[in-house]
């Protein structure tokens, strides 16, 4: 099943800095991971905003819950969550 996901990151203006380096490169970590794995299968910068659409690849929608809260930066984002199907005129053959 595919997911596209709008991720929006809020941090606290006067977070730690470190604290801030240390969520950021867990969540890289975890999501490099992720993509290993194809679970997440794309990731891409919305140019001019600290947010990201990304397409999830998983087996239920409890399994796209469950690895979006594990998300190291979780509690300081907004998300966004639709869910894709095969477009009729996609050339595509694994969109789905
Ligand atoms: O920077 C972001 O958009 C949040 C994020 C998701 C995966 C990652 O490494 O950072």
């Amino acid at each position: 099943m595919l997911f596209h996901v709008k991720m929006t990151v809020n941090l606290p203006v006067d977070m730690n800095p470190e604290r801030a380096a240390r969520l950021k490169a867990d969540e890289k970590a975890l999501a490099q991971q992720l993509q290993q794995t194809g679970k997440w299968r794309h990731l891409w910068r919305i140019a001019g905003l600290y947010a990201n659409y990304s397409v999830f690849d998983v087996d239920s929608v409890q399994e796209l819950h469950d690895l979006l809260m594990q998300l190291p930066l979780y509690p300081y984002m907004a998300i966004e969550v639709n869910a894709l199907c095969r477009h009729p005129s996609s050339i595509h053959e694994d969109d789905r």
